[in-house]
């Protein structure tokens, strides 16, 4: 954490401290206790909208899950606070991996219908389940007591303070580990995260469980802070209010869980006020209107695009000091702010905050965290996981079809790859060749036959799990984590080298840190090798085109290999870089991993190749040398067929 974070941290923990000090009015207090308290739940909620981009419409029903655990516990057992919290941690988390296991499987739509599902039954279920949760009549008790200390208002804000700075802590440190970067990676390319072993599936759930149990601290905190909790509370609309406070915060930081849990709720009373509503119209106008012109001036947005929210901002400031009642309009005027947000300030209040800062700050404040590892030839390379057991080839493809629909597009295709070698695999275009190596990494299940790797069937395996074994791969259309950094990027590669659980990374043990600095390094060595070094704290979506194919062979050496699938690594390249691909192939190969490579550009293939199979409509028709290869008859048809000029270009 850099110097001025630090500083912004401490005012910001000392200004909360004394808060209720200044601020001693009860009604306050406890607004500022539900703020904490929901600030806790968004930043769990986050995790899953905002890290693995779900959506959760259950999290009013986990949050209730935590609430009823602790009171259940509390008021049927008289368990004490200090056990009741971890209990209902426990117990929401629980719930959660219940949630998730099923509901994962689904995405979007359909994981928010789940979701949706399991909020109204745990509604009705604490309604009916009257010996436990007493029903409609809910459940009373008193704040906590700490050694004999009846814990009043005003202490029980340090207790929630107190949980709120744990809870930033622990999310930051797991947000930033490599758990942190799993669930990010997830969402940019999914396909891209089971390549790298990290399975899209199990760290969804890993999220979603962390998330579940932080709606469980939450809803203890808010027992004890009501004093009373009963069904309603529970509702879809609190649902909704959640998911919102994350839109309108902005997803991806933790100040915008606050700011959207301060918006949650201190809107309805805002909302209730007319004088205090016309002042902070009056201010919405203000920024609107700067926003606007700023956007003409700098002519990233048209007049007709602007006119919306010109309207929208000024006509709140007209409207506030039209209506004499408030009340009636509450729901609307909500309903508009919201519709305001999502429209204009798609990355929520701090985005937009963050997009301005940006533009100002000097150069030495990063957004990103700034990796200072400098890369050291002797930490590319690492011995495969799996070493190599099986005395024969590598990789054994038999009769493997591949059918979509009426279409074969492989069709018993025999492959053979020996340990060491660089093999070709060529043909004209939709001959099968991606096809090929979608069944190799299990993104495709085959129709027919089987693919032995290194001694093992693995056809039918999940791609994380062949990933495992150790096949790494690029993608003809580049399939990196954009919304990181090069450097993340590699680190995801490097996924497996991680053997610290979560414990580990919360309380960034020594072994932790180290792990983690092995694995800088290692990543910076390899960023090194492929020629990014200066690069490394670059978002992978700002990288010209032929770096972005350099950065993904960067990631895919991470996962330790024995077989590396390049697929069109020079696509995109200028000659010289090309030139630069072959000399790194080669290194590669050196060291011992074997590579299959898909090219267009034959004079890449021939020069660097020991074996060429040729495919056309999904069936070999050579192989051989690249010499033998380039003669052969069959594939000069198979060439001449297409277009001979396109595909030898
Ligand atoms: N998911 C899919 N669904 C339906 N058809 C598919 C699918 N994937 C590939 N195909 C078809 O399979 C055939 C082989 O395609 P594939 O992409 O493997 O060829 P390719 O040799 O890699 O071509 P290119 O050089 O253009 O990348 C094509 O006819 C393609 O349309």
């Amino acid at each position: 954490m850099g110097l001025i974070k630090k500083v912004l941290l401490g005012v910001a923990i000392v200004g909360l401290a004394s808060l209720p000090h200044v601020w001693a009015n009860p009604y306050y207090i406890h607004l500022m206790v539900v703020i904490g308290i929901y600030a806790i739940l968004l930043l769990g909620l986050d995790i899953v909208v905002g890290y693995i981009g779900e959506v959760s419409l259950g999290h009013a029903a986990l949050f209730g899950i935590g609430s009823y655990t602790a009171g259940v516990l509390n008021f049927q057992l008289g368990v004490p606070f200090l056990l009741a919290v971890p209990a209902s941690i426990a117990v929401t988390a629980v719930f959660g991996a219940i949630l998730a296991l099923p509901a994962l499987r689904v995405n979007g739509p359909y994981l928010a219908m789940v979701t949706l599902a399991f909020g109204t039954i745990v509604q009705i279920l604490i309604n009916e389940m009257t010996f436990l949760t007493n029903g409609p009549m809910g459940l009373s008790l008193r704040k906590p007591v700490f050694f004999g200390h009846q814990l009043n208002g005003m202490d029980y804000y340090y207790v929630v303070l107190a949980a709120l700075l744990l809870t930033i802590v622990v999310v930051n440190r797991i947000l930033k580990s490599y758990l942190g970067r799993a669930f990010e990676a997830l969402r940019d390319s999914p396909v891209a995260s089971d390549c790298m072993a990290v399975s899209v599936y199990r760290y969804k759930v890993y999220a979603f469980v962390i998330s579940a149990a932080l709606a469980g601290l939450a809803g203890s905190l808010f027992t004890y802070s009501e004093e009373y909790i009963s069904p309603n509370t529970y509702n879809f609309e609190l649902t909704i209010l959640f998911l919102l406070a994350v839109i309108m915060g902005g997803r991806k930081t933790r100040t915008g869980a606050i700011i959207g849990s301060i918006i949650i709720v201190m809107l309805p009373n805002w909302l209730s006020d007319i004088e205090l509503f016309r002042k902070i119209a009056v201010v919405i106008a203000a920024i609107g209107i700067v926003y606007v012109a700023y956007a003409l001036v700098s002519r990233k947005r048209t007049p007709q695009e602007m006119i919306l929210p010109l309207f929208l901002t000024v006509g709140l400031a007209v409207f506030a000091y039209w209506i004499e009642n408030i009340t009636d309009y509450r729901l609307t005027i909500f309903g508009v702010m919201i519709l305001f947000v999502v429209y204009y300030l798609p990355d929520g209040i701090m985005g937009f905050l963050r997009s301005i800062v940006q533009k100002f700050r000097p150069q030495w404040i990063h957004h990103h965290e700034i990796v200072t590892e400098v890369g050291d030839t002797k930490h590319i390379w690492a011995a495969p996981d799996h070493p190599l057991t099986s005395k024969g080839h590598l990789l054994e493809v038999r009769n493997m079809v591949m059918q979509f629909g009426g279409l074969k597009a492989l069709n018993e295709v025999q492959l053979e790859i020996a340990k060491g070698t660089v093999h070709g695999l060529i043909g004209p275009n939709g001959s099968g060749k991606s096809t090929m190596m979608n069944v190799l990494t299990g993104i495709y299940k085959p129709t027919e036959g089987e693919i032995e790797f290194n001694g093992k069937l693995i056809s039918g395996s999940t791609p994380s799990d062949i990933a495992s074994e150790g096949i790494a791969r690029t993608f003809q259309n580049v399939q990196l984590f954009g919304e990181m950094t090069a450097i993340e990027n590699v680190l995801v590669g490097l996924h497996h080298t991680y053997r610290s659980n979560l414990l580990g990374i919360i309380f960034n043990t020594k072994h932790y840190r180290a792990e983690e600095h092995a694995a800088r390094l290692r990543a910076a060595s390899l960023l090194k090798f492929v020629g990014l070094a200066d690069l490394a704290n670059e978002e992978a979506r700002n990288l010209p085109y032929g770096k972005q194919r350099m950065l993904e062979i960067a990631r895919a050496l991470g996962l330790n290999p024995s077989l590396l699938l390049l697929d069109e690594p020079a696509a995109g390249l200028t000659a010289p870089d090309i030139k630069e691909l072959i000399v790194m192939i080669e290194k590669i190969k050196e060291h011992g991993i074997t590579i299959i490579l898909i090219e267009h550009h034959m004079d890449v293939v021939m020069s660097i190749s020991d074996t060429v199979s040729v495919l056309d409509f999904g069936t070999k028709i050579a192989e051989g040398k690249p010499a033998e290869v380039q003669t052969d008859e069959k594939v000069i048809e198979a060439y001449l067929g297409g277009n001979a000029d396109e595909q030898a270009a």
